[in-house]
């Protein structure tokens, strides 16, 4: 399972320039994946740039070279094993598919040891270890950077305290008790900004998210009608004239239907106009149950709806609205423990190539009112 993180997903997000061949090799297509690597890359970075100054230290005689050629072959090595765990897609299965935590918890080891081994340039560490928690930073949870910081604080603490007493010449247990001191002050500092980065990521999280749901109520609003959750006429307007179009193309046949629910008014004046409301809302659930997956059906207007059939052209049109008129004239609204019967009547009519949507609405309307003058609760095909 290939796991991401949420920082992760928000960074990838972000445009990015499409990669060449060499890029493709080095970060992978996949922009999660870049994302990690590039990460890695930069710690690698850091650590040939830590390596240039300990070269530096040996040739100005403050470190002694072999230990510090041991000291590169392990730091390199584990930073390029955890670069290539990550290029290979196997820290993809890690909850840290990043192998942030791996990757600081290595580097702070070796920036303890490169204290220890440094001598009088040792300061040039603290710059390092600065550079090391900011590259979390932006990563870690608050209480994760919490023990990052307690397990830098002892590894410095421990080399520190054990250099002051093996070179106490060079490590005077005073200057290091001063940089413990500094270390104590500045790395609870680091997890605090930690924490903050936590609290700004939550809320920018939020309000992405708040954004994309009022985003979805606006599409909603606007192409939905509110009391019975169908289609509106506008959108369905759309559907239509797009059905229209491929069936220029394709020659498929679509049929239309405009359906009326036979003497609403009186639902309304018998029983209040939250009782026709109710019988709206039931019809519309049960009209969308009877119909096909592919069929589309709109509230047109008041108690008027347009059942569109996409391919499908008479005798099984037929069938299927006349399946569906039945169900209605079955179904049973109670409402304030009354029960209220609906029917329907609708006009049925098969779009021909050469017209236009208005022309087919028309044929449907007058069929409607045919079927409406022959008594309701029939389906009138024309
Ligand atoms: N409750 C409610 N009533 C509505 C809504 N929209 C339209 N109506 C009512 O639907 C009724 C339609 O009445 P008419 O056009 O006379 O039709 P009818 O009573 O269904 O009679 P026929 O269509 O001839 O069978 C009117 O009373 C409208 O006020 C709505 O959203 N909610």
């Amino acid at each position: 399972m290939t796991r991401t993180t949420r920082t992760e997903t928000a960074a990838a997000d972000a445009p990015a320039a499409a990669p060449g061949a060499l890029g493709r090799l080095l970060l992978t297509g996949d922009p999660v994946q870049a994302l990690r690597l590039r990460q890695s890359g930069l710690a690698l970075l850091l650590m040939a740039v830590s390596v240039g100054l300990l070269q530096y230290a040996v040739w100005v005689g403050a470190a002694e070279p072999a230990p510090i050629a041991w000291w590169t072959l392990y730091s390199v090595g584990g930073l390029v094993a955890a670069w290539l765990a990550i290029r290979s897609g196997w820290s993809a299965r890690l909850a840290d598919p990043a192998l942030t935590v791996p990757q600081m918890v290595y580097a702070i080891a070796c920036a303890a040891v490169g204290y220890a081994l440094l001598g009088p340039l040792r300061g040039m560490v603290m710059t390092v270890l600065a550079l090391i928690l900011m590259f979390g930073m932006f990563q870690l949870r608050g209480r994760t950077a919490m023990w990052i910081t307690a397990y830098a604080l002892l590894l410095f603490g421990l080399a520190m305290a054990g250099m002051a007493k093996l070179r106490p010449e060079v490590y005077r247990p005073a200057v290091e008790l001063g940089h413990f001191m500094m270390l104590l002050c500045m790395l609870p500092a680091v997890t605090l900004l930690a924490e903050r980065m936590t609290r700004i990521r939550r809320r920018l999280r939020l309000q992405r998210q708040e954004l994309a749901e009022a985003l979805q109520k606006i599409q909603a609003l606007a192409t939905r009608d509110e009391l019975t959750g169908l289609l509106n006429r506008r959108h369905m307007q759309t559907l239509l004239e797009q059905e229209r179009q491929r069936r220029l193309r394709s020659g498929q046949a679509f049929c239309l239907a405009l359906i009326d629910i036979d003497h609403f008014k009186q639902i309304n004046d018998g029983h209040g106009h939250g009782a026709g409301d109710a019988a709206l809302r039931e019809f519309a659930s049960a009209a969308q149950q009877a119909i096909r997956g592919t069929d589309v059906l709109a509230r047109w207007g008041g108690e008027e709806f347009v059942l569109l059939l996409t391919d499908t052209s008479m005798p099984p049109a037929q069938a299927a609205v006349e399946r569906l008129r039945e169900r209605i004239a079955a179904l049973v609204v109670i409402q304030a423990g009354r029960a209220l019967n609906l029917t329907i009547s609708a006009g049925l009519t098969e779009s021909l190539p050469q017209e236009n949507l208005a022309q087919t609405l028309e044929r449907a309307d007058k069929l409607l009112y045919r079927a409406k003058a022959e008594g309701r609760n029939r389906v009138v095909v024309g």
